[in-house]
């Protein structure tokens, strides 16, 4: 803009901000922005921290200052805190000496605007303050593109006369550079509501692709090919379908928050909590990264040295506000592992000063946490000697490392956790490294080249049970393995040998699944302890008559004393045993698939459970030791296939009604 037209001065409390705006080394790194500083800084753009000066010169004054989620008091948790927006009002109101327009540019939840217009108008000097709503839809890493060539600009006024005339003004210094068509005016609330629902729009799309991504996993299907197939729709459009470790960034949480905390204000329970899901689900694809980091690695990353490469919530930033790499590399410290991070732009007091405000973790409450984490100069100084590395952002530069040299310099086996997609995995393969991608199976018997193999995973229909008791079973008649009920067929379809055999097959995976990170420490009984209580035990409470007085007393869980058998180890085993733990067994498809799947036997403990746990883990590994000699040597391993097959067959459908009872 020609500087006879337009003079910006940007203010802040700030003297630090203020001082590096001024300086050579901007505080933000945003690509282009350093030309566009250049250029205008001191002919008609101004960096100040004399806050009272500017606000009597400006005709139009921006409140673009940070809106974060509350941490305390009423709405903790979830409601923007517009403390900072009302500081702005009042401070314009006390020192303003004319009229003025003053814009939201700050995201701020529905009906802000009248609050900062309440504020205004209770100046003593009887000036007329229009209050719009324009809200700001850059995304970081691309801020000057977006700038330059906005979708849209969004103006919200009040409808009468005097609004539309401030509304018009604002425009006009859009139309400096934004085709008019793309300048869109409408109310204050609609304005001020849009901004949190675009980007409720754009994490939605996030967390759903991620939500397939975990499904593809599970089935064989490959989640690059799913976006690309989803994003031919036109009606869908290809943008923001990226798998990825979750999304980050101080905006999509913030915002969903602050629209989820809307809804409830509004009583609108089922509005708040299908959006609240849109942040489960980025919660739920974060933990399941770091959690397949570590099942990978044998379960354990405990002295191991994991090199992070990208600490940015995305490429082209050095922004660490949210970022998911934060929360893998807190819990691979958790899990006591040496963490080398290499960002091209992250500063480490940034990385530190994220992570106690977000994770409340700190050198103070994890002592040891600052020599946990090392930050590296590149690449090659953080993959050196190390177990893993892990993609974490999608900076261009990673993709033209030198990966032979990085493998050389790697601990062996070497893996690459690529959760962003981004590096060519075939070659990396080829070098030697152990790939694990985002939204593919890792496994073999899932990819659909193998279609048609009989040991592969059975999809969960009703039909294949019948297949299964066909092939398995063939001399007992159908009509008669035909179970009733829905959960008989499906135990059934469980219990039969042919998914036995894949279980066994699949038993590495399985018995790798790690534990949860952070399960938190709940007191448990001595005895609940030492049985299968599948979570049950001992409550206490009160009883609360007519009367209000209250006495104590204890509900105790149902407990029984059964032998239950393990197909694996052949042999019945006594358990103390609550009647959900029965139920759970049955639904897992038998005691062992239950005990080596039921988190509360796989975390929480369950003494007796996890002793037997241990033995079935060792013969499993034994007989699968024993089936790699045989295929060392050459033989066929026809024979153990069978024989797991035998064992499967040995198995009768288990379920509480032929459990024995002492
Ligand atoms: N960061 C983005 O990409 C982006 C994009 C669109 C919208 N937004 C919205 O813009 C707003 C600002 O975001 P941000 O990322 O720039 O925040 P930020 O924390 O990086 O910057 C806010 C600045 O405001 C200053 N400030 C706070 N209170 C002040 C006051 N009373 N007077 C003067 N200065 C004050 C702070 O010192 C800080 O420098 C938020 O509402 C955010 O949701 C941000
Ligand atoms: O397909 C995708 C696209 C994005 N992301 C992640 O989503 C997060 C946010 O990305 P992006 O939206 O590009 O960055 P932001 O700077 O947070 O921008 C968002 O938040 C701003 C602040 O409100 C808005 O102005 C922008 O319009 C909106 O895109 C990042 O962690 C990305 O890695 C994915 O995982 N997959």
């Amino acid at each position: 803009i020609p500087p006879q037209k337009i003079r910006v001065c940007v203010v802040d409390l700030s003297q630090k901000q203020i001082d590096a705006w001024n300086s050579a080394d901007l505080p933000i790194y945003e690509p282009g922005l350093p030309a566009v500083v250049e250029e205008c800084r001191g002919r008609n753009l101004f960096f100040s921290t004399d806050i009272d000066t500017e606000i009597k010169a400006a005709d139009i004054i921006f409140i673009s200052v940070n809106t974060p989620t509350k941490t305390m008091g009423i709405g903790a948790g979830r409601a923007a805190n517009i403390k900072n927006c009302e500081l702005c009002a009042r401070k314009i109101a006390q020192v303003s000496e004319s009229d003025k327009i003053i814009v939201e540019k700050s995201t701020v939840p529905v009906r802000t605007a009248e609050a900062v217009r309440r504020v205004l108008e209770c100046n003593e000097k009887g000036l007329k303050f229009q209050v719009l709503s324009n809200p700001e839809f850059l995304a970081e890493g691309t801020a000057i593109p977006d700038l330059m060539k906005p979708d849209r600009v969004l103006i919200g006024g009040v409808q009468d006369e005097a609004g539309l005339a401030a509304a018009e003004k604002l425009v006009s210094v859009y139309a400096n550079w934004v085709p008019r068509e793309q300048i869109i005016t409408t109310n204050l609330w609609s304005s001020e509501l849009s901004k949190l629902v675009a980007n409720a729009f754009l994490a939605q799309r996030v967390s759903s692709i991620n939500s397939i991504s975990a499904l593809c996993e599970a089935t064989g299907a490959d989640i690059s090919e799913i976006s690309r197939a989803v994003g031919k729709d036109a009606r869908i459009g290809n943008r923001f379908l990226n798998s990825s470790i979750g999304f980050g960034g101080s905006c999509f949480q913030k915002d969903i928050l602050n629209l989820v905390y809307l809804c409830e204000t509004y009583g609108l329970k089922e509005c708040a909590e299908y959006w609240n899901q849109v942040i489960v689900m980025n919660d739920y694809q974060k933990k399941r990264f770091s959690e397949k980091m570590v099942s990978n690695m044998f379960n354990t990353v405990t002295g191991k040295k994991i090199a992070i490469l990208g600490y940015a919530f995305k490429k082209d930033t050095g922004d660490v506000r949210e970022t998911p790499s934060m929360f893998v590399v807190r819990d691979l410290v958790l899990e006591q592992a040496r963490i080398h991070v290499y960002d091209p732009q992250v500063k480490r007091e940034d990385m530190w000063t994220e992570m106690e405000y977000t994770v409340q973790m700190s050198e103070a409450t994890h002592p040891g946490l600052d020599a946990a984490v090392t930050t590296s100069p590149d690449a090659y100084t953080a993959c050196a000697d190390a177990h893993a590395f892990a993609v974490l952002t999608e900076w261009d530069e990673f993709k033209n490392l030198d990966f032979q040299r990085i493998y050389d310099s790697m601990a062996k086996p070497a893996f690459v956790f690529d959760g962003r997609n981004l590096l060519d995995h075939a070659k990396l393969r080829k070098i030697g490294f152990e790939v694990k991608k985002r939204g593919t199976s890792e496994d073999s018997k899932r990819k659909d080249t193998t279609a048609g193999d009989e040991n592969q995973l059975r999809s969960p229909f009703l039909f294949d049970a019948v297949v299964d008791i066909e092939v398995h079973q063939p001399s007992t008649p159908l009509e008669t393995m035909l179970p009733t009920s829905m959960f008989a067929l499906s135990s059934i379809r469980r219990m039969t040998p042919s998914w036995l055999s894949a279980a066994a097959t699949h038993a590495p995976t399985l018995l790798s699944s790690p534990p949860p990170l952070h399960q938190p420490i709940r007191h448990r009984s001595n005895r609940s302890r030492r049985g299968l209580y599948d979570g049950k035990d001992v409550r206490f409470g009160n009883n609360v008559p007519f009367s209000m007085k209250k006495t104590r007393r204890r509900w105790n869980p149902n407990v029984q004393y059964k032998r239950l058998y393990s197909e694996v180890l052949d042999e019945m085993i006594r358990f103390h045993v609550t009647a959900a733990a029965l139920r759970s067994i049955d639904k897992a498809g038998g005691l062992d698939n239950y005990l080596l799947t039921s988190p509360h036997v796989t975390t929480k403990g369950e003494g007796e459970g996890q002793k037997v746990r241990n033995r079935i883990i060792q013969k499993m590994r034994h007989k699968e030791e024993l089936k790699k000699q045989a295929i060392a040597r050459g033989e066929s391993t026809d024979a153990w296939d069978d024989k797991i097959v035998l064992i499967g067959k040995k198995i009768k459908p288990q379920t509480t009604a032929n459990a024995d009872q002492e």
